[in-house]
This record gives C-alpha cells, sequence and structure tokens, in this order.
C-alpha cells in the first residue's frame, strides 16, 4: 500500500495584499520523485518555504507523515531534509569536516551515518579534498549529503540543477533516482525547465500564478518512444535516406513533401543523423515533434519554454 509523505491542504500565502499562493492541494507518495514545475515567479520556493516551516502559512496546511508542520512542526520537520537556498559549505574545509561540522549540530549522527551518507552521494573519492576545489555538482551532492544525515524521509531540492552543466544534471539526477529507487526517499524538486527534471520524476506538478494548472505522471513511453522525426531533403539523397533507415535501422519511413519522415525512440536520432551523415546526405532541416507531455506543458504556460 503506497503512502502519502506529503500533503498540502488548501495551502495559501498572502504576503500583505498580495495573495502569492492561492490554495494548493495535492499528495506526494511515499518512495516518488516528485517534480514542482513552473516559470519564474509561479509560487515554487514560496511554497517550499511553507513546506519545511521557514515561511509562516497564511491558510491550510502541510502534513508530512501524516504530521502538520502548522501543529506539530518539530515532529514533522524530523522527517523533511532540505536545500532551499544554496547548502551551506564551508570551502576552506574537505568534504568530511564540513559533515562531521554539520553532524555535531544534530543529535544522534553517528560516524557510521555520515559514512552512510558519502557513499549514497557517490562522494567517497573526493570526501578529503577541499570543497573549493569541487565541481557545483559535488557540492550539490555534498549539500543533499548533509540534509540527509538525520535520514529524513522526505528530500526536498529548490532548483538543485540550477547553474549546472549537463554532466552536473546528469550526476544529480542519477543520485536522486537511486535514494528513491534503493532508499525510498520521497524527492520533491523544483525547477522551472521541464527538461532538466522530467527524466528523474515519476510525476509532476506544474504551477502558475500560485495555482496548481496540472499534475501528471511522467512515462518514459511519452519522454522517448513517441518522436517523430522529419529531415528535409530532395531527390536521390531522400530515396538513399529511407532505404537507410529502413534496412540499416529497421524503421518505417516515408518521403513526403520533401521530408523523410519517421518515429524512433529519442536516444536513437543522433545515431540515425550519423547514418546519413557518413554516407554524404545533405540535411538541410530535422525537425522532431514534441512529446505529448512537452506539448502539454507548453499550451498550459502558454510560452514555447516553461523558464
Ligand atoms: N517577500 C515577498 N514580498 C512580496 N512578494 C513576494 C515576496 N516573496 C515572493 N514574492 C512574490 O511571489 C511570487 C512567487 O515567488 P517565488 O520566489 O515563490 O517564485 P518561484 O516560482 O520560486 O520563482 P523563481 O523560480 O524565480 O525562484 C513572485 O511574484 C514574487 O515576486
Amino acid at each position: 500500500m503506497t503512502k502519502t509523505a506529503m500533503k498540502l491542504i488548501n495551502l495559501q500565502k498572502s504576503i500583505g495584499k498580495k495573495q502569492i499562493i492561492k490554495g494548493l492541494d495535492f499528495e506526494i507518495q511515499s518512495g516518488e520523485v516528485f517534480g514542482f514545475l513552473g516559470p519564474n515567479g509561479a509560487g515554487k520556493t514560496t511554497t517550499i518555504r511553507m513546506m519545511v516551516g521557514l515561511m509562516k502559512i497564511s491558510n491550510g496546511d502541510v502534513q508530512i507523515l501524516g504530521k502538520s508542520i502548522k501543529d506539530n512542526y518539530k515532529e514533522a520537520i524530523r522527517e523533511v531534509g532540505a536545500i532551499v537556498e544554496n547548502p551551506e559549505l564551508y570551502p576552506f574545509m574537505t568534504g568530511l569536516q564540513n559533515l562531521n561540522h554539520f553532524a555535531r549540530m544534530m543529535p544522534g549522527i553517528t560516524k557510521e551515518r555520515i559514512q552512510e551518507v558519502i557513499s549514497l552521494v557517490g562522494l567517497e573519492k573526493a570526501i578529503n579534498q577541499k570543497v573549493g576545489k569541487y565541481s557545483l555538482g559535488m557540492r550539490q551532492r555534498l549539500g543533499i549529503a548533509q540534509a540527509l544525515l538525520h535520514n529524513p524521509s522526505v528530500l526536498i531540492l529548490d532548483e538543485p540543477t540550477n547553474g549546472l552543466d549537463p554532466a552536473g544534471i546528469r550526476e544529480i539526477r542519477q543520485y536522486i533516482r537511486k535514494l528513491a529507487t534503493e532508499h525510498n526517499v520521497t524527492i520533491i524538486i523544483s525547477s522551472h525547465l521541464l527538461s532538466e527534471i522530467e527524466l528523474m520524476c515519476d510525476r509532476i506538478g506544474v504551477i502558475k500564478n500560485g495555482e496548481l494548472v496540472a499534475i501528471q505522471s511522467v512515462k518514459p513511453s511519452t519522454n522517448v518512444k513517441d518522436s517523430t522525426i522529419q529531415v528535409q531533403l530532395e531527390g536521390k539523397p531522400a530515396k538513399k535516406a529511407v532505404e537507410l533507415i529502413q534496412n540499416v535501422h529497421h524503421i518505417d519511413t516515408q518521403f513526403e513533401n520533401g521530408l523523410v519522415k519517421f518515429q524512433c525512440p529519442k536516444e536513437q536520432i543522433p545515431i540515425l543523423i550519423q547514418t546519413l551523415v557518413k554516407e554524404d546526405i545533405s540535411i538541410y532541416q530535422v525537425e522532431v515533434s514534441k512529446t505529448s507531455l512537452e506539448d502539454k506543458f507548453f499550451d498550459l504556460i502558454g510560452e514555447n519554454t516553461i523558464g
């Protein structure tokens, strides 16, 4: 049976006369990776700050494993680890010294637990290096290790991919998925970019102007299987391209109105393009149709990018 890890009940925030969060109602299940997506200024940080008790709730409530953050703050917050602003790390100390420092401020953190969180985020090799020498991705992972020290059930990360390069994003994605699947940690992760979080989340909730506008599961099939690719080619090369894609890659391919069209998983697109380029086929344009998930979010947000 799935357990509810976090429940938002008509959560509202007003600052002065302005209502910033207009009544959010949704649940996040235990062990789920939940993406909290919305354009800049949508209200993600405000919501997260209320979830972790850093900001007073104007109306409604947040329950963490059934415990109210309003009425039972101490018990509720024990279940949560969070990075809301940049993790506070000392660059002149090693990773281990940083973790030891934070562990001293929390009761009951053993040396074994510190080693456990280090291996959870894959920092064994770098843990005795000064944090000043860490990449941004490594710093984020050390921040996550720090947030996990007290063994929380729920980990909340506000824009953890901000400023990371694609390799850094991939690293974070990998550890987030591992934490959820192997350690049953529920993870809530906010972002203004769908592309950065769709691959690591089970479900995504979209917020705009303080309101939830969509909540949807991310099925791998919607991400990778349904891409339709159109390659603009002419005459003989088009015929050759159709043959190559059909015979070498065994994918049904059509040629219509100057476009070679086929469907394949997203990861296969660069391999197919390489096949054509190797055969000296000049490609004038490649168009990949949006996945249904992207379509839906772009329609909701009314922009071509979510950020
Ligand atoms: N202290 C405040 N006083 C007045 N307005 C505020 C305050 N804090 C936030 N806001 C407003 O509330 C709205 C939501 O801000 P919030 O930072 O939660 O959005 P966000 O989705 O996290 O955006 P970003 O991705 O840019 O951080 C914005 O319009 C912001 O200007």
